[in-house]
């Protein structure tokens, strides 16, 4: 999946051309989504891709309910909430998945976002205020999305097979926090290559800057398909 992070819609355009005819998701997120909106989604299902909505819901019941069915309208094939937010939270999202089926849109996944990927064991712990390990917590979360009827999370790859231990190994897990070897970690704290992430049993690995920022993004994107092949 490859995240799209960017301002304005001629930028995310630009990459999708350059990497034409490779087979990957699209992910949108609240940078692109804020600018661009549903017109930009609609152009990359258009184009025919799959697309990650990454808005990371997190509010009332009710207001995460009206926004997973405008989502489910707008027919995605992936989009995230919370798991933070509780079961209640996510069980809301479900049933505005199923307004949004009645009004015509297309069932999408829906994941759990656990501990964010950028968060450290120390910043969990020190700074969030949550004990024990964060794989721990991304368990915790995960049979949590699981209870609420979710289909998956996102987490890091290091948390991927207690994950599926938990859950099963049908419960999908995505899995940012890739980075290729020798490449700039940035703001990412639990990282593994693409390569070793696939080798923990992860469904999808979500890749941004190592390819967005790359000088040539489609021969990054194709040395790392390269890479886990
Ligand atoms: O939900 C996400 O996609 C997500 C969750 C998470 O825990 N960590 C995380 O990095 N992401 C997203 O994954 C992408 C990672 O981008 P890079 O760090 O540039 O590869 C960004 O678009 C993040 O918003």
């Amino acid at each position: 999946m490859v995240a799209l992070d960017y301002a304005y819609a001629e930028q995310a355009e630009a990459l999708v051309s350059a990497l034409q005819g490779i087979p990957c998701y699209m992910k949108v997120g609240m940078q692109l989504f804020y600018s661009a909106g549903p017109q930009f989604v609609a152009r990359l299902k258009e184009k025919g891709y799959q697309v990650f909505l990454d808005l990371k819901m997190h509010d009332i019941p009710n207001t995460v309910k009206g926004g997973a069915e405008s989502i489910t309208r707008m027919g995605v094939d992936m989009f995230n909430v919370h798991a933070a937010g509780g079961k209640t939270m996510m069980e809301a999202a479900m049933e505005g998945v199923d307004k949004g089926l009645q009004a015509g849109g297309l069932r999408p996944v829906v994941i759990g976002v656990t501990q964010l990927t950028s968060t450290s064991q120390a910043v969990m712990n020190d700074e969030i205020g949550i004990a024990g390990t964060v794989e721990e917590a991304v368990v915790r979360y995960a049979s949590l999305a699981k209870s609420a009827g979710l289909n998956g999370v996102v987490a890091s790859p290091l948390e991927v097979v207690r994950i599926k231990q938990a859950c099963g190994a049908g419960f999908v897990t995505v899995t940012p926090g890739i980075r290729p070897a020798g490449a700039d970690i940035g703001d990412q704290s639990r990282v593994m290559t693409p390569k070793e992430a696939f080798t923990q049993g992860t469904d999808f690995v979500v890749i941004g800057r190592p390819i967005t920022e790359a000088a040539n993004p489609r021969e990054a994107l194709e040395s790392i398909i390269a890479s886990v092949n």
